[in-house]
């Protein structure tokens, strides 16, 4: 699909990642190529091991290609930085501080008043529904509440990508479900760009505008697909024909790539 040139926010272009193990060198990354868009939701798919952590870290600045280069805003990517924030499996929380503390803990670089930063944490503490809870410490929590507090951390650091690496993969599948209608909602009413990692196709099929399938090791882009549903999406959406006509292709891509990686 021919692809609008102005409005690309996240430019990977040729990346190679290399690892020099005990065993040898890892080719985790094999040339990846990808242009994301502006307010644009990506997940990408594909076998354990095809690189697809090694490919957020990366645009997080976590990482460094060992050739190619990731742009953000046309700039390229030399370390971490406040226009992308990552959310990972684990929650991340600072278990000294409570829910509130932690999601003011990314604002405190905003140097907001006193008012606002009371005022943006309580904006998305109550969009993932944790009013009641602001004051909990992370102990006092459930695995499914920990994940939206990092995610309302995550959305109220307002950074201009919001990299997921499999952030509800720990979750038991109720409330994985609950999770994904919530970012959902979250996203069509807030855009922003999101790079979404995940081994689940459904979960994949029912946030993405595209899913980016990758290949077994050494990681290439297989395949890229546009998940025609419009959105708002529910969870009745995955009831739907287009719904499953795609999930069945794109889990056959995963599932050849899968008996690939396990040769
Ligand atoms: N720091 C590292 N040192 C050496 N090899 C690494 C390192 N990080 C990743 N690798 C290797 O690079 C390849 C890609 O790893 P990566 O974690 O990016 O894959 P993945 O697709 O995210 O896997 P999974 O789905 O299991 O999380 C794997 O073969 C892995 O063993």
């Amino acid at each position: 699909m021919a692809r609008d040139k102005t409005n690309v926010k996240v430019d990977i272009k040729n990346v190679k990642k290399m690892y020099n193990t005990r065993n040898g060198e890892v080719v985790a990354l094999n040339g990846v190529d990808l242009e994301i868009a502006e307010n644009e939701f990506i997940c990408v798919v594909g076998p354990s091991g095809c690189g697809k952590s090694t490919l957020l870290n990366i645009i997080a600045g976590l990482q460094h290609p060992s050739s190619g280069e990731v742009t953000v805003n046309n700039q390229v990517v030399k370390e971490p930085g406040p226009d992308r924030g990552v959310i990972f499996q684990q929650y991340a929380l600072f278990p000294w501080l409570t829910v509130k503390q932690n999601v003011q803990f990314g604002l405190k670089l905003k140097k907001y008043t006193k008012e606002k930063l009371e005022e943006e944490a309580l904006k998305y503490i109550d969009m993932v529904g944790l009013s009641d809870f602001m004051n909990a410490y992370p102990k006092e929590l459930s695995g499914g509440m920990k994940q939206r507090v990092a995610i309302a951390r995550g959305y109220a650091m307002n950074p201009e990508v919001l990299l997921m690496d499999e952030p509800f993969g720990a979750l038991d599948a109720q409330t994985r479900t609950q999770l994904q209608s919530e970012l959902l909602h979250t996203w069509e009413t807030e855009k922003k760009t999101c790079f979404f990692i995940t081994h689940d196709v459904e979960e994949a099929v029912i946030l993405a505008q595209r899913v980016v399938v990758m290949s077994a090791r050494p990681g290439r882009i297989k395949n890229i697909i546009d998940i025609d549903i419009p959105y708002p999406r529910t969870q009745e959406t995955k009831m739907t024909k287009r719904f499953n006509e795609l999930k069945n292709e794109i889990w056959s891509q995963v599932y050849e790539e899968y008996l690939e990686a396990k040769k």
